[in-house]
């Protein structure tokens, strides 16, 4: 067998025949589809075993069992002699399989290092345990990741601005770190360049060295010959044999995958001479007919290369792209399969200006024959296929377009043996009919099998041009690794755009308080000239004072936001006027004025309202904005209830917080409680989870956070902050005032400020800060056009165009740091 840096299997210390993981008749259905029928294997200590099985076989789902993501309808799993039945990845992970799956998984907006250790710690105390202080994990996780990458990518890095294939890597360590008895490569090889793929079989071999196992699934039979020492096979979502590495050649290997067809392995046919040049630049004349690949270890600047291709082309050539990174570039998750096919053609299927369904299906259908594309109804969404049956989908899409230019970014990953040959014969039959294809590819069989000449790059450009005739496996590996010897990954870094560059809109992306800080300093010297009373102390007193409430109410709607999945809790102005109300009429009204008797209560009624809000959107799955509306009547009818005319009255402490507290306003002491409660938070896991559970809520659940509960732990704890809100509209205004008019500005003014505060609406990224000085952006803007006494129109006029250019900025920002980054 030809394998290109072989990786010795290390004797291994278990013996070869203790069971460590049996599956036994394993069935799933999802709705009408059997994805799992009746699935059978055993998994030995100290082997790295392979799974293979056609593009929608079952093995993902398989994978998603084993991983505690789905539950099976029938089978049972034993691990280590106990039958198993994880109810979630985190008890998966703890019974000691650790699963990296086909998608990669990384939370964008976080460290490299919060990734790699997302999910091991308590929500408010971090895991104890050797090796799990603050600097043995950076420690830790710089060796497993070097181990991986060759060297180590800055872990203070936004995982975002890693590459594909770094991001892969990070996903991989984050499994590898477990130190897990049983680990599961669901095609996470497939984003990765051979290099990178032997350091991580070498990491395998140490782990079935230790007496651990490996399932291992991939479509590149270079990879199963290398690293599996047995492979069973999947068909249908049945188990239809196990064969020892010896029996496991390609030809018995697809026989049993698809039940008896043979492997068309397409000859390279001869092929028609090029035609006229289509695309000119960059060192490339690409001419029609012809078939271009692009080769090298990863990050040696053909990805870069083969995106800026698309600019050579003339004003009125088609292009068709097919991107790397399916879930991120690539598919529309919200739309279904036909929807996902049709969306950069849709106009091939209007008649009269209306779309017709049959056209944009009878096209579709000609895809789906030549692809082999296995789905049930193409009206599913896009995210009900298996990762191989999506990847087709797209390019069906590229091709759809009718390209003359093809320029294709790896684009048979996840894609299996049998259909990738469909694949092949289809680009040949394109490139002789006279379409231009540059394709990118990480897996050298392909180069071999369909390339006309081959660009391998190397620290950031072509370094050498292999052609048809001296094309070969060791040649183009040679090449890779450049006539010095081996390529250094720094080399790498070399060819990526300088990152220092882009370090001032990396801060900015990165520190979201920093531009409605710059707007709140500004806006605060305009009003003091326009207003020089406005710099009076008793005028700070007022304006504190004026600012605790609203300000309060931004930052209560923060955690929900950032929390992500739509969350956002538009019933938290109705909960403090309710906790007004509850100050003025059931404490006050009784003569209980005792400052350690109201603030408790109204801390804890906030709370209670904020928890009751996120156990019915996290556990009963009601929509955000459908739970907390319906809470917003249910609070706005009851403050009204029990106060349907302003309801006045104070106390001592209460007067005080509405003016000053041992000379310090009352409004910024209460401003202040959730600014230091929530930098106290920040310094347990919770802050970051929560933030990790709105960036990617799938990366964060795979990883073994309790999502529903992180999240409603931010609801609940927007409730108490509203709860603090209801002591300060009660200090200032003396009174509770439930009527709907007053009510409904602040339900509006804290989500603007809140975006204005530059967290992200989707969420994952912001924080409190922000979003008071959001809300003292539009309290500022509204003060000094009063002054001006300008009308009230404009002011909501001008703090809308403000929130717009913020929310431009703050987007706009975000996407430079990234390609800064990058
Ligand atoms: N959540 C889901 N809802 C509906 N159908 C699903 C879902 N997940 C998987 N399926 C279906 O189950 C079948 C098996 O899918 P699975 O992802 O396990 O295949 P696979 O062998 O991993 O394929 P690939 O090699 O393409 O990754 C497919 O027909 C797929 O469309």
């Amino acid at each position: 067998m030809d394998t290109m840096t072989p990786t010795e299997p290390a004797p291994s210390t278990a013996n070869a025949t203790t069971l460590l993981l049996t599956v036994d008749g394993l069935a799933k259905s999802f709705g009408p589809t059997k994805a799992l029928r009746s699935c059978s294997l055993e998994l030995r200590g100290g082997e790295v075993h392979a799974l293979m099985g056609e593009n929608g076989s079952g093995k993902s789902t398989l994978v998603k069992i084993l991983a505690g993501v789905h539950r099976p309808d029938a089978g049972r799993i034993e691990l280590a002699g106990s039958v198993v039945s994880p109810r979630g990845p985190r008890e998966a992970i703890a019974s000691g399989v650790a699963t990296v799956f086909q998608e990669v998984q990384c939370v964008a907006q976080q460290s490299v290092l919060d990734n790699l250790w997302l999910g091991t710690d308590g929500v408010l105390r971090r895991a104890r345990g050797a090796g799990l202080g603050p600097e043995e994990r950076r420690a830790r996780a710089g060796r497993v990741l070097t181990d991986l990458l060759g060297t180590c990518p800055d872990l203070d890095a936004p995982a975002g601005s890693l590459s594909l294939s770094e991001r892969q890597a990070v996903a991989i360590a984050r499994s590898l770190l477990r130190e897990p008895e049983v680990l599961i490569l669901d095609e996470a090889t497939s984003a990765l360049d051979v290099a990178t793929r032997d350091r991580l079989f070498a990491a395998c071999r140490a782990l079935t060295a230790r007496g651990g196992a490996v399932l291992f699934i991939s479509h590149r039979m270079d990879e199963v010959e290398q690293i599996a020492e047995r492979v069973t096979v999947l068909r249908s979502g049945e188990s239809v044999g196990t064969l020892e590495k010896h029996e496991a050649d390609i030809a018995t290997l697809v026989h049993l995958m698809t039940g008896g067809e043979a492997l068309v392995q397409s000859a390279a046919a001869e092929r028609p001479e090029p035609g006229a040049v289509v695309l000119e630049g960059h060192g490339l004349n690409l001419r029609a007919g012809e078939i271009i690949g692009l080769a090298g270890l990863e990050g040696q600047g053909q990805d870069h290369y083969l995106r800026s291709l698309s600019k050579l082309a003339d004003a009125g050539t088609r292009v068709g792209y097919v991107a790397r990174d399916r879930r991120e570039e690539s598919i529309f998750p919200p739309l279904s399969i036909r929807e996902n096919f049709t969306a950069s053609t849709l106009g091939q299927d209007a008649r009269a200006g209306l779309i017709s369904t049959s056209r944009a299906r009878a096209r579709f259908d000609a895809y789906r024959e030549r692809l082999k594309i296995r789905l049930g109804r193409d009206g599913d969404a896009i995210t009900t296929l298996s990762g191989g049956n999506q990847q087709k989908v797209v390019i069906a899409r590229a091709l759809a377009g009718d390209p003359q230019v093809l320029l294709l970014n790896d684009p048979t990953r996840g894609i299996d043996i049998g259909a990738k040959h469909d694949v092949y014969a289809l680009l040949r039959d394109l490139a002789a009919s006279g379409m231009a294809i540059v394709m990118l590819s990480t897996e050298v069989d392909e180069h071999l099998e369909l390339m006309d000449r081959v660009l391998v790059f190397r620290e950031g450009e072509p370094a050498a041009e292999l052609d048809r005739a001296s094309l070969s496996r060791s040649a183009l590996v040679t090449e890779f690794f450049g006539p010095a010897g081996a390529q250094t990954p720094e080399a790498e870094a070399q060819a990526r755009p300088a990152a220092d560059r882009g370090a001032v809109v990396r801060f900015l992306a990165e520190h979201t308080w920093v531009v409605p800080a710059v707007l709140t300093v500004g806006l605060l010297i305009a009003n003091v000239v326009v207003q020089h009373s406005f710099l009076a102390w008793h005028s700070w007193i007022l304006t504190f004072a004026e600012l605790a409430t609203p300000g309060l109410a931004a930052m209560a709607s923060t955690p929900a936001i950032l929390g992500g999945g739509g969350g956002i809790d538009i019933s938290i102005a109705p909960l403090f006027v309710m906790v007004s109300v509850v100050i003025e009429v059931m404490l006050l009204g009784n003569s209980i004025t005792s400052a350690a008797v109201i603030i408790p209560v109204a801390v804890l009624v906030g709370a209670a309202v904020g928890a009751l809000n996120g156990v019915l959107i996290n556990y009963g799955r009601y929509q955000a904005v459908v739970a907390t509306l319906c809470m917003n009547f249910i609070l706005s009818g009851l403050a009204l209830g029990y106060a349907p005319s302003p309801a006045s009255g104070t106390s001592g402490w209460l007067t005080s917080l509405g003016s000053t507290v041992a000379g310090i306003p009352g409004g910024l002491i209460l401003l202040a409680i959730p600014l230091i409660a929530w930098a106290l938070l920040a310094r347990t896991p919770f802050v970051r989870t929560l933030c990790a559970v709105g960036g990617s809520e799938i990366t964060a659940y795979t990883a073994g956070v309790n999502v529903p509960l992180i999240r409603t732990l931010g609801y609940t704890l927007g409730g108490a902050i509203a709860g603090l809100a209801g002591i300060a509209i009660t200090a200032q205004l003396h009174q509770a005032e439930a009527d709907t008019g007053f009510v409904t500005p602040f339900i509006l003014m804290a989500i603007a400020a809140v975006a204005l505060g530059g967290t992200s609406l989707g969420g994952g990224r912001g924080g409190l800060l922000g979003s008071l000085l959001g809300a003292a952006v539009i309290f500022l803007i509204e003060n000094l056009l009063g002054a001006l006494h300008i009308s009230s129109f404009w002011s909501q006029a001008v703090y809308g165009a403000t929130l717009i250019a913020a929310v431009l900025f703050a987007a706009r920002t975000a996407t430079l740091g990234k390609k800064a980054a990058r």
